[in-house]
């Protein structure tokens, strides 16, 4: 990534006293990788330029005989709906394209713009009819919406800053064309009638206690009280803050993220931890990151799967200014996650992304160290806006079809994978089972197949 060293006089760079061959050798053993090793093993060796094709194949085999004693040849997926509240953001991050700019949502902005709100009824709605399908999960992750507050509490004291208002990013939901509601009644909504509530990343949990001196132990413990049931660890994007300087100046912290994990794992919630790579990082960054993860879960244990997502860069303003020309090469996305795998020792689960990658990339993500293959999340907006086209839905009979075609089992998962269910390739219907309401019905009606299902 020398354009990355080059354009931004990044203090880390992909420099180590490691060799690749030292490094590779500890992956074999089970050895516990150093950043240094992590950096080996992600740039095939920083005694040349570019990707070496048979050290790539020596990481990636390394991490396939990982996942097989880890986890076996079971590929997991869940049951999932995406429903996001807002998309109203002034957060800024340059990575992103989900976002519109809050005021264009203001009563008076006479802006026609695509965004949308939820109110927590919306939001209850659809949930309702996922559940009705038969999906275990909401994931739900917003922008920062200016007039979203934890409680009622937390609105009265945000509005008794003095102007400016921005100064804690907050304004009326009066001045909003439509009122989200407090986060702990989108709680409520979304988590009635048995839903696993996947909500809160980090930055949303900062937004949650914004302008208070709450804790983030506070926040997770309220939202957990309303029905929050586990966290995703987005937001982490590169938890390096040179980076972060770069792509999400306005975002939280590298040390914040952590504060808030902790946090939610303190009051028990099982979370998620991503990365978001292929941007202005490099192998260092990414290296760092895995072990800023890696501290995190010694000390906590909560989280249930690490999530690379790579860069989906077609829509957004860091290339569309010239700052990146592009995304990540599939070779960096094979090594990010057969490196995540050797890496990370303590945390069971690689998932791979087929929003992100696609399907048949995904796939061969699964022989790379991965072994989950996302949910059904029958709606998608994130990389959708970001210029990516890999649909958004996957039913249970795509899974089935796609995780045996590759020689694997599929197994629906709950949330935090205790409950497993191995799905047989010859069950008919062949739907979700671990759902509250499901019954094995197909998820969509265009999903069904004609005669047999
Ligand atoms: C869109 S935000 C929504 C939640 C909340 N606003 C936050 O930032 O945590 C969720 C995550 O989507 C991911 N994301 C956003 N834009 C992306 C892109 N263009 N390519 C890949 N991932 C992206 C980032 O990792 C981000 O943290
Ligand atoms: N990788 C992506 C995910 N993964 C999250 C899963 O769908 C699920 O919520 C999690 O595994 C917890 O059970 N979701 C997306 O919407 N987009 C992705 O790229
Ligand atoms: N919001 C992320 C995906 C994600 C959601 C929940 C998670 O636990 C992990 C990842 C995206 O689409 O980019
Ligand atoms: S990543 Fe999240 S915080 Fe950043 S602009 Fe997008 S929605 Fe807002």
């Amino acid at each position: 990534m020398d354009r990355a060293v080059d354009d931004f006089g990044f203090e880390h760079v992909p420099e180590t006293d490691q060799s690749f061959e030292n490094a590779l050798a500890k992956a074999r053993a089970g050895d516990r990788l150093t950043v240094d090793d992590g950096v080996e093993l992600l740039t095939t060796g920083t005694d040349h330029e570019g990707i070496d094709p048979r050290r790539k194949e020596q990481v990636l085999e390394a991490a396939d005989r990982r996942r097989a004693e880890v986890v076996g040849e079971e590929v997991t997926f869940v049951a999932n709906l995406n429903n996001n509240v807002t998309t109203a953001c002034n957060t800024g991050c340059l990575f992103c394209n989900f976002k519109d700019t809050a005021a264009n949502f203001e009563r008076d902005s006479g802006v026609d713009h695509p965004g949308f709100t939820k109110t927590p009824a919306e939001s209850r709605a659809v949930v309702r009819d996922a559940l009705s399908r038969g999906v275990y999960e909401v994931t739900s992750v917003s922008g920062l919406h200016p007039a979203l507050a934890l409680d009622a509490e937390h609105h009265e004291i945000l509005a008794g800053y003095d102007a400016p208002a921005n100064q804690v990013n907050y304004k009326p939901p009066e001045r909003y064309d439509t009122d989200p509601g407090t986060y702990l009644e989108q709680m409520r909504a979304m988590s009635r009638d048995g839903a696993h509530l996947h909500s809160m990343t980090p930055e949303e949990a900062y937004h949650a206690i914004r302008g208070t001196d709450w804790s983030y132990e506070d926040a997770y413990r309220r939202l957990a009280d309303a029905g929050l049931a586990s966290v995703p660890g987005t937001a982490a994007e590169i938890l390096v803050d040179e980076v972060r300087d770069v792509i999400c100046p306005g975002k939280i912290r590298t040390d914040d993220w952590v504060e808030a994990m902790e946090a939610a794992a303190t009051v028990g919630l099982p979370m998620t931890a991503t990365v978001m790579y292929g941007h202005v990082e490099n192998e260092m960054h990414r290296a760092m990151h895995l072990k800023v993860v890696r501290d995190l879960q010694d000390r906590t244990g909560n989280i249930t799967e690490f999530v690379p997502l790579s860069f989906v860069h077609r829509t957004t303003p860091l290339y569309e200014r010239g700052i990146v020309s592009g995304g990540a090469t599939f070779e960096e996305d094979e090594l990010m996650v057969a490196v995540s795998r050797l890496f990370l020792d303590n945390v069971e689960h690689v998932q791979s992304s087929w929003v992100k990658y696609g399907d048949e990339r995904g796939l061969k993500l699964l022989s790379c160290g991965a072994d989950d293959f996302m949910g059904t999340i029958l709606s998608e907006e994130i990389t959708k806006r970001a210029g990516g086209s890999e649909g958004e839905f996957r039913s249970v009979r795509d899974y089935v079809e796609m995780i045996t075609a590759v020689g694997r089992v599929p197994v629906e998962r709950s949330t935090d994978y205790r409950t497993r269910r191995v799905v047989d390739p010859e069950e008919r219907p062949l739907g979700p089972t671990l759902g509250p309401q499901a019954d094995g019905t197909p998820l969509m009606a265009s999903q069904t197949a004609p005669a047999d299902d």
